[in-house]
């Protein structure tokens, strides 16, 4: 744990694909970066992009300033395992992907790393999945992304039943995008994931990836109280 109590590795999952786990993971780094922590970001299966098409990373970068770094990019917009075997691409295996963990956490406080679609989804060949990633990567603990709206409480259940099944360390839910309007559900989903134990850290308001990055840098700690909190004391490390 860094010295404001937050794991290493933090990974950034969904209830679903296009929930906005994208900006989260750019809040994230960019609230921690506003710690005095050095952050960088990594997707290691990055869907539906060509080789010269930008992908989460780039508007994590973008947004941010950070650096981000992708393990692999396929063109199919779909899960990793059968986009790889459209295009008879190799997946980069499990352990693949914790080296690159480990070796990017040698040179910076925080890693933070975004997932493809929900927690389940198989990320190599031999069907390892992002909950199989976070237990085993060293210090991490998972962020699960939610949807405001109805159906989002059984979603956000599922997931949260999933990592705790496995044992891994779940921070808390964050709403990717929050209505500057909302309904009388979407109120009342917020204050059920708020009261919950490892609850509500933050909501992220609709139109953020729209904002100029800076307005974003400025803005993304007000968002996520509940991680502000956390690596308020943080320590940047000697020797990280
Ligand atoms: N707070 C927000 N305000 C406005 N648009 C948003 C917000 N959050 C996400 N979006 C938009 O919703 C779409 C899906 O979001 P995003 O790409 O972040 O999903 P994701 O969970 O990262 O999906 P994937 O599984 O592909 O990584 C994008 O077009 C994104 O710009
Ligand atoms: C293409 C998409 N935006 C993501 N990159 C991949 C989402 C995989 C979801 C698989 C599933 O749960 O059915
Ligand atoms: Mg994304």
């Amino acid at each position: 744990m860094t010295a404001g109590g937050l794991p290493r590795v933090i990974v950034v999952t969904g209830t679903d694909t296009d929930v906005g786990k994208t900006v989260v993971t750019a809040a994230v780094c960019a609230t921690l970066r506003a710690a005095g922590l050095r952050v960088t970001a990594y997707k290691p299966t990055q869907t539906g992009v060509g080789p010269l098409d930008t992908g989460d990373m780039a508007e994590v970068s973008r947004l941010t300033g950070v650096p981000t770094h992708e393990g692999v990019r396929l063109l199919a917009p779909m899960a990793p395992r059968p986009a790889a075997a459209l295009e008879g691409a190799t997946l980069p295996t499990l352990e693949d992907h914790l080296t690159t963990i480990e070796a990017l956490s040698s040179d910076h406080d925080q890693v933070v790393v975004e997932g493809a679609g929900g927690l389940l989804v198989e990320l190599t060949e031999a069907r390892a999945t992002l909950a199989d990633l976070s237990g085993r990567a060293r210090d991490c603990g998972v962020l699960v992304v939610a949807r405001s709206a109805l159906g989002t409480l059984n979603h956000t259940m599922l997931t949260r039943e999933a990592l705790w099944r496995r044992g891994i360390h779940e921070l808390g839910v964050v709403l990717g995008s929050w209505p500057s309007d909302p309904t009388v559900i979407e109120t009342s989903n917020r204050d059920y994931l708020a009261e919950l134990p490892e609850g509500l850290l933050g909501a992220i308001p609709t139109g953020a990836p729209r904002l100029d990055p800076s307005a974003f840098r400025a803005a993304a700690a007000g968002w996520l109280p509940g991680l502000a909190r956390r690596s308020a004391g943080a320590q940047r490390r000697e020797t990280p």
